[in-house]
């Protein structure tokens, strides 16, 4: 197919050289002719491809097929398929604004047509991040061809201009915008225009398939020869191989005609009228898959992925490209930084097809280092910045729902996303109804119903924070800002009985609560609780400094075991809007700033932020959590905690997470004391379990220092990952009133409840045996161990009269035939939440099902796995002139690991 967008050809550019478009009307003598000529010369792009506008003898309303080698004769304007055939002469030359446009074999055979206007000696300046084949021709031709191919960033103008003097001999550049599959983009205009003044016989070549001359014309924008892998968008069924060269120049095209001709790599007759039908239906296949590409770029993107897509706003250049592109595209990649995790994500689609090569209606995935871009060495593929995980997309014409369904599967199966427990989820009805009002919001929500793990656990935390705090991977928290981040907890055993001196064993869960505090210069400290939409500020100097202690000077590290009574109705009097739920927040907030500051020359001006996405006031330990980043951020910011000296590297008290610095056992203490304040504020005298999971992470045995009985707190270390089901029953329950209930109980009935604490002692002395690791026993046992232990626990709760209808009927769907599972509540009960163990094997169909029917009663069902990291403090520049230098930072040392006396 060999076309000239304007002039007719002359006889010498051979009968390569015809277009349909270009032939002068049959009867130009004919006014009606012309002015129809005329019309279609102003046809758009998707006019000129549907439109067949063949001068076929028969009037055939689809371009003929001349399956003929040879034509008879000897003035006809055919005479050879190979120099010329009717069907592959067509209207190309103009969808690209050519002068002429070639068909040929394949994307490959245009490139080495174009690669032979490059003689010995002269230099080819190719993109870093190319096709693996044409790297590979590419090489070839340096090896054996004599040329100087020399790859560069050809996305950075100022990268080729080194190579552009005349000593260089540059005769090509040769340029992808996107590059594939990095989507890099490159200024064409501008490269073309510096290139041209450096460098004024190269030639400027644009490879142009992951675009099409639908999104992309680079002959306006400068370039010389533009060619395209036609076996992709052009074509679009990916049922056939062929290649397209477009050119500017007349004499240029004349080379490119010459070397076809003489080579025969012209495109055969019936892959030609494929071809052709094809490009019909272009434009409305690409915005199709474009505007498909754009929804899974974005669900990507929103699952915290790093996603290259010019779609995105974020995209590097992204205004380049719009300046010199109309779309998008439909290719787009993202990276998991984990190349086993990218194999299991590309083996788990289905109806994504595992493929090579892109442009075609049916969606495809791929992994461009173990098959695109094979051909480059790994080394070579490092040093260009190609990495082995990167996963590649190639979005078809399907129903977006199917495919993003499709691609969700892998992404759950191959453990690259979770269920993200805190987001409420949707009935298919609701969600359905999204997508035809808007598939925008569809697409994100149905991203937030997943999150991702991330590698380790201080990763999970920066993207929890990010994520918790609403902070857009574009923006980076401003220099003295403190970002921590606390987990929710678990209680597993022992809830109630804690009060009481019993032990309890409870977990963190993966639900955090994100604080930043961010410092300010105007004598203001503010809070921002959006989760309870409440926020306010005070005036420092204003604050009742004088019921602060004489002597008050900051420096004390530890904090009071108890509250001061008359500070904290003052506080309490501060804060506004009485009755709401963020009150409690407030003051707990204030009573530790004003207590730690010690004085109002120590009081820094700051915001602090928080935001959870633990359900509040469900049971799972939201005020701890809460109360942990309170106390963190205050700490740091006053300079009590000892911090990395490089500011800004995530620290945690987490354990089990070898990666980065932790806190000393000592610093661990304290936060959890003053988070135990915190709690005190919030709850009258809770127990101190929540504060101490909370601070530590992982799973822990608690003791509560009852009557002079000392108290512990021990890690348990002994389990790895065990699931677990909390379901809300979003029945509202007060945690102080039931656990006085159980305090009324045991007065008035000691022979009841006695003995249950005695037998819940023994249930947590068991659980702590079994998660500690000092009784052995085997996986599958440990689980059915553990399973009874929470049926018996359960049963001891009902006795103390703290379940509640809600829990119970819980109870009743998680043990019914076929699921079988144990169930308790966890925390105060009366409302709030159970807890279901889910065994290794339980089957993921049976999984689905009682989460399903869990909602149908009405119930929150999220899934967890126990333990998980504690506190982490994710940025912190408390050295910067942001805050107060006045605290002196007090002398390190190791202190005890665990707090003995917690309350
Ligand atoms: N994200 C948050 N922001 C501000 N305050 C919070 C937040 N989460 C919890 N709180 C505080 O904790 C209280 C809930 O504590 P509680 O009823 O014990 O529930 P939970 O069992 O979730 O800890 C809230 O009323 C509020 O004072
Ligand atoms: C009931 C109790 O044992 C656990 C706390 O329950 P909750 O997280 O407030 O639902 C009270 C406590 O330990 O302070």
């Amino acid at each position: 197919m060999t076309a000239s967008s304007t002039d007719p050809p002359s006889p010498s550019d051979s009968s390569l050289a015809t277009s349909i478009f270009s032939l002068p009307p049959k009867s130009s003598s004919s006014s009606v002719e012309a002015q129809r000529a005329a019309r279609a010369a102003r046809w758009r792009f998707s006019t000129i491809c549907a439109a067949v506008d063949t001068k076929d003898q028969h009037g055939a309303s689809s371009t003929p097929i001349y399956q003929t080698a040879t034509f008879k004769g000897m003035d006809g304007q055919y005479d050879y398929t190979r120099s010329g055939n009717p069907t592959r002469e067509s209207h190309l030359a103009r969808l690209y604004g050519a002068h002429q446009a070639f068909a040929l074999s394949t994307g490959m055979t245009c490139l080495d047509t174009i690669l032979r206007l490059v003689k010995p000696g002269e230099t080819v300046l190719a993109g870093d991040d190319l096709y693996g084949g044409t790297n590979r021709l590419l090489t070839y031709l340096g090896t054996h061809g004599g040329v100087d191919v020399r790859h560069v960033d050809t996305t950075r103008v100022e990268e080729l201009l080194p190579h552009l003097g005349s000593d260089n001999n540059v005769k090509m550049v040769l340029l992808e915008s996107p590059t594939n599959p990095l989507l890099k983009i490159a200024d064409i205009a501008h490269i073309s225009s510096v290139v041209k003044a450096a460098a004024p016989s190269a030639l400027i070549v644009v490879d142009n398939t992951m675009m099409s001359p639908y999104l992309q014309r680079p002959l306006d924008l400068g370039a010389d020869i533009v060619y395209d892998s036609a076996t992709k968008y052009l074509s679009g069924h990916h049922d056939l191989m062929a290649g397209i060269i477009a050119v500017k120049d007349p004499e240029i095209t004349k080379s490119i005609a010459f070397v076809i001709n003489a080579v025969g790599s012209g495109l055969a007759p019936f892959d030609s009228f494929l071809l052709l039908r094809g490009i019909k239906t272009m434009s409305i296949r690409m915005d199709r898959q474009q505007a498909t590409a754009n929804l899974v770029a974005a669900y990507l993107d929103e699952l915290g992925f790093l996603v290259h897509y010019p779609g995105l706003k974020r995209h590097p250049k992204r205004d380049i490209h719009w300046k010199q592109a109309t779309g998008a595209g439909a290719v787009l990649s993202f990276v998991t930084d984990d190349k086993a995790l990218s194999e299991r994500i590309v083996g788990g689609t289905r109806l994504w097809g595992i493929s090579v090569s892109f442009g075609a209606v049916n969606s495809l995935i791929s992994m461009p280092c173990l098959m695109s871009h094979a051909s480059i060495s790994a080394a070579v593929r490092a040093a260009r910045g190609l990495p082995e995980n990167l996963i590649r997309l190639c979005v078809g014409i399907e129903d977006p729902r199917d495919l993003i369904d499709d691609l969700e599967h892998a992404l759950i199966s191959s453990g690259a996303i979770e269920p993200n427990l805190s987001h409420p989820t949707m009935s298919v009805r609701r969600t359905e109804e999204l997508y035809d009002a808007d598939p925008n919001a569809w697409i994100l929500e149905r991203a937030r119903a997943f999150r991702r793990p991330g590698d380790s656990a201080m990763e999970r935390l920066v993207a929890g924070v990010k994520r918790g705090l609403g902070i857009s991977k574009e923006r980076r928290t401003i220099d003295g800002d403190i970002v921590v981040s606390a987990p929710g907890k678990v209680i597993l055993f022992g809830e109630h009985a804690v009060v009481h001196g019993v032990t309890a064993v409870a977990t963190s869960v993966n639900l955090r609560c994100f604080a930043v505090l961010s410092p300010r210069s105007d004598d203001t400290v503010a809070l921002e609780v959006p989760n309870l939409d409440f926020e306010a500020e005070w005036d420092i100097s204003r604050l009742p400094w004088g019921l602060l202690p004489v002597g008050s000077d900051g420096a004390k590290r530890e904090a009071d075991k108890e509250l001061d009574p008359p500070l904290l109705t003052a506080i309490e009097g501060l804060v506004p809007e009485a009755g709401k739920t963020g009150v409690g927040a407030a003051v707990a907030f204030l009573y530790l700033y004003m207590v730690m500051a010690g004085s109002q020359a120590n009081a820094v001006s700051a915001t602090f932020t928080a935001s959870s996405n633990l359900p509040i006031g469900a049971g799972l330990g939201s005020s701890a959590a809460y109360s942990t980043c309170v106390a963190s951020a205050l700490l740091i910011a006053h300079k009590h905690l000892s911090l990395p000296s490089q500011p800004g590297t995530p620290v945690s008290t987490a354990a089990h997470d070898d990666s980065g610095p932790h806190f000393s056992p000592r610093d661990t203490d304290l936060v959890d004391g003053w988070a135990f304040l915190a709690e005190k504020v919030l709850h009258g005298n809770p127990s101190g379990i929540d504060n101490a999971v909370s601070v530590r992470g992982g799973a822990v045995a608690f003791t509560r220092s009852v009557g002079g009985r000392k108290g512990g707190l021990e890690g348990l270390h002994g389990f790895s990952s065990i699931r677990l089901l909390l379901t809300n029953t979003l029945v509202p329950r007060d945690t102080k009133s039931l656990v006085a209930g159980v305090a009324a109980k045991r007065l008035a009935e000691p022979s009841v409840v006695d003995p249950v604490l005695d037998s819940i002692q023994a249930i947590s002395d068991e659980a702590k045996g079994l998660l500690g690791g000092t009784t052995h026993v085997d996986r599958s046992h440990l689980v059915s161990h553990l399973e009874s232990l929470i049926r018996d626990n359960h049963g001891h709760l009902v006795t103390l009269g703290v379940s509640h209808p809600s829990l119970e009927m819980i109870v009743a769907a998680t043990a019914a035939e076929p699921f079988g599972l144990a169930t308790k509540l966890t925390g105060a009960g009366g409302g709030g939440c159970a807890v279901t163990l889910i065994p290794d094997a339980f089957p993921e169909s049976s999984l689905q099902s009682l989460l399903e029917a869990l909602r149908n009663d009405g119930f929150e069902p999220h899934l967890t796995t126990l333990g998980g990291p504690g506190l982490g403090v994710l940025a912190s520049s408390a050295n910067s002139p942001g805050y107060t230098d006045a605290v002196p930072t007090p002398g390190g040392g190791e202190g005890c690991s665990c707090p003995n006396e917690l309350g």
